[in-house]
């Protein structure tokens, strides 16, 4: 939803926000087309630099797994996915290395040194940031399937712990943190972690107020072929609901995973948002009506009604 048409009635519902959020830590993960698009790209800088203007506290984590199955299929890698998460053959991980820590991250990088933000690339290794263990064998329901099956994730990493004291001191210093989603292990190993699951674990362990996922949809779709079916909230038990009927699939189910670990652990609320529909992460941190799906743990707040705005 836009803002008012009036620039001063727009000024005042926005200010309620940016007031409520000054200071605030918010977690952005960014996927997909938004990433591979360079237009999208630079329109989500834009919006990132409002924030980090406002003196939010952004930290960016960034996927790239489309990115990376094309550099996969060029060089002939089998590309494989189980419920929305990679197989991570050693070939596999020699190319995440490639397409995570480096084009993704650095194209993202780039464009929020233009957008005027002093921006800073990490990945999961730095300063021990995501520590991991490599995944066991486990068991899966693949998508369309009732049965589970085992599954070998390969050199995909669990992680066991998070140290957010290198993004405390970027934040403090005023920079914008960049994470790409590798984790490092006790031995020296490097893996192949989500980015859903890493933002999510970063969110809570900076005790962020939000959490956005950044998507090709408009948020959370009952009928994934039917953008006009989005869920404008969602508390936890309603995710539930739709996860068991089947509405939650691919790519969607490690961030419905990674909103609840998120909000189970504090966060006050995830938000997923389209990355490609103009000022949509706006719209959903400066309106009172949102552009995507708010979840939170428990029946939802009104929002806070802005004094002098009517809602
Ligand atoms: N109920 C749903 N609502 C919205 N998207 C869904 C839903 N179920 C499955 N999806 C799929 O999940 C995708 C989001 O995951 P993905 O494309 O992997 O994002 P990213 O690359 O940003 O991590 C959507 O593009 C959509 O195809
Ligand atoms: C283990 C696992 O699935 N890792 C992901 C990491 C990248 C990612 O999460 O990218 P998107 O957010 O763009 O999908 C992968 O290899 O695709």
């Amino acid at each position: 939803m836009p803002l008012s048409p009036n620039p001063y009635a727009a000024l005042k519902e926005a200010s309620q926000y940016v007031r409520l959020f000054r200071g605030k830590t918010f977690v952005v993960k960014v996927g997909g087309e938004v990433l591979a698009e360079p237009k999208l790209r630079k329109a989500l800088c834009e919006q990132l630099a409002l924030l980090w203007s406002f003196s939010i506290r952004v930290v960016v984590v960034h996927g790239g797994g489309a990115e990376l199955d094309a550099v996969c299929e060029a060089m002939h890698i089998p590309v494989q996915k189980v419920a929305g998460r990679r197989v991570t053959s050693p070939e596999v991980l020699d190319a995440a290395k490639m397409v995570f820590a480096g084009q993704v991250h650095m194209d993202l990088l780039a464009e929020l040194q233009a957008a005027g933000v002093p921006a800073v690339g990490l990945t999961g290794l730095d300063a021990g940031l995501v520590k991991a263990t490599r995944r066991p064998p486990v068991s899966v329901v693949p998508d369309g399937a009732t049965e589970p099956q085992l599954v070998d994730y390969g050199l995909v990493g669990d992680i066991e712990a998070v140290d957010p004291g290198v993004l405390s001191h970027l934040l403090e210093g005023g920079f914008l943190p960049v994470v790409a989603p590798l984790s490092g292990g006790e031995d020296g190993a490097i893996y192949n972690t989500n980015a859903d699951t890493i933002a999510a674990s970063l969110a809570v362990a900076l005790k962020a107020e939000k959490l956005f996922f950044l998507l090709s949809v408009p948020g959370l779709l009952k009928d994934v072929s039917r953008p006009s079916s989005l869920i404008p909230h969602a508390t936890l038990a309603e995710l539930a609901g739709y996860e068991a009927k089947g509405v939650v699939s691919g790519g969607m189910r490690p961030k419905a995973t990674a909103v609840k670990a998120a909000l189970a652990g504090g966060v006050p609320s995830a938000h997923l948002v389209s990355g490609v529909a103009p000022d949509a992460l706006l719209a959903e941190v400066f309106t009172n009506e949102g552009s995507g799906t708010m979840l939170v743990p428990g029946l939802p707040e009104a929002a806070p009604a802005p004094a002098g705005v009517q809602p």
